[in-house]
């Protein structure tokens, strides 16, 4: 039995680190292991312009306790409002990875996204045009569609024609949740990715609901039933190269998860490497972690691969804190409801 585990070292292509007390608390769960990470603009108010990008950037790189070790790929928040020039020369700064598309009410902080596609048109055709990709938040808002059916309707009736109508933009389909969008980025060659997090590879739906509400397992899109989440670790562990990690880890205070009206969102940062080496293992596929964890989404995002390397152990089970403690009060980490064996070496 294998033992022991050096990959290049993982980046996360989906990451909340937010700002002020709650970005000091846990920038350092990711900057532990991860090297690089797209970092989402929905914070209040949203990064929607390069002058916005690069003052988060500095704040991100300041409460950074690992000076040099880890680099914020930043991105912009797509609002009907956005200027195409100012998104192309943010671009053609090196600052900004990645366009972010929110549709509007779709998920936390998503007001100012986008509810008609014709007015970012634009902005979507100077992204084709230079390369830069659109990361999607995939869910219809449509109050008739069943919230377990929002991910395949926006693939069919927003994703697949946005698609059609600009030849040449780069897709990220991110956090995917169904075996309809595995296939979906199955069926395109070239210019499509799809991110999927650690906890969707680990829950369905009954973690959610059965013996008793599970607010730490709920997040945005809500976890489907089993079928899907098998799909999702088929998807992970093949190798294939659309399919790259974003854990999409979104810390909320307790007190806003474990309320009447609880906010959506997991955090996963902690043991994310610990989780996912546990999954790929009874898979039989650890061969196929560093690809999920550090090939694919930089060979995606036309990025250099890391060269600097993390290691894991098996041994007795991980220990990790059940809480990150920050200025406000706690956010617990996400729960795999199983002993971990993996643990990165310092
Ligand atoms: N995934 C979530 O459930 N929540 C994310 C937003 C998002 O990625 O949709 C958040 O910012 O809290
Ligand atoms: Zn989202
Ligand atoms: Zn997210």
């Amino acid at each position: 039995m294998i033992d022991t585990l050096t990959l290049r070292r993982p980046d996360d292509w989906h990451l909340h680190l937010r700002d002020g007390a709650m970005l000091n608390a846990i920038l350092p769960e990711t900057t532990r292991h991860f090297a690089r990470a797209i970092v989402m603009p929905n914070l209040v108010p949203p990064v929607v312009t390069g002058d916005d990008a690069a003052a988060y950037r500095e704040r991100i790189l300041k409460a950074n306790p690992r000076k040099g070790q880890f680099e914020p790929l930043m991105t912009l928040y797509l609002t009907e409002q956005t200027d195409p020039e100012d998104v192309a020369m943010a671009h053609a700064s090196g600052l900004v990875k990645a366009v972010k598309l929110y549709p509007a009410g779709a998920t936390t902080n998503s007001a100012s996204g986008v509810t008609n596609f014709e007015n970012v048109r634009a902005v979507l055709e100077k992204m084709a045009e230079i390369g830069l990709p659109l990361c999607i938040h995939g869910e219809v808002v449509t109050p008739d569609v069943d919230i377990f059916d929002r991910e395949k309707v926006f693939i069919d009736t927003v994703l697949d024609p946005i698609r059609r109508t600009t030849p040449g933009l780069k897709v990220v389909m991110e956090h995917i949740t169904t075996k309809d969008g595995v296939d979906y980025a199955r069926s395109v060659d070239e210019g499509l990715g799809a991110t999927i997090t650690t906890h969707h590879l680990v829950i369905n739906r009954n973690h959610i609901l059965v013996g008793g509400i599970k607010p730490h397992y709920y997040c945005l899109p809500v976890a489907k039933r089993e079928t899907h989440r098998l799909a999702l670790v088929e998807a992970a562990t093949s190798g294939d190269k659309q399919f790259f990690l974003g854990t999409d880890s979104a810390p909320h205070l307790d007190g806003a998860k474990e309320t009447a009206c609880g906010c959506a969102g997991c955090f996963t940062a902690t043991n994310t490497m610990s989780i996912l080496a546990e999954v790929f293992e009874k898979e039989g596929k650890l061969d196929a972690l560093e690809a999920f964890t550090s090939i694919n989404g930089p060979t995606f995002y036309g990025l250099p691969l890391n060269e600097a390397t993390i290691t894991l152990r098996r041994g007795n089970p991980v220990r990790y804190p059940a809480k990150i403690d920050t200025e406000n009060g706690p956010v617990t980490v996400f729960d795999p409801q199983m002993p971990l064996h993996w643990s990165v070496e310092a």
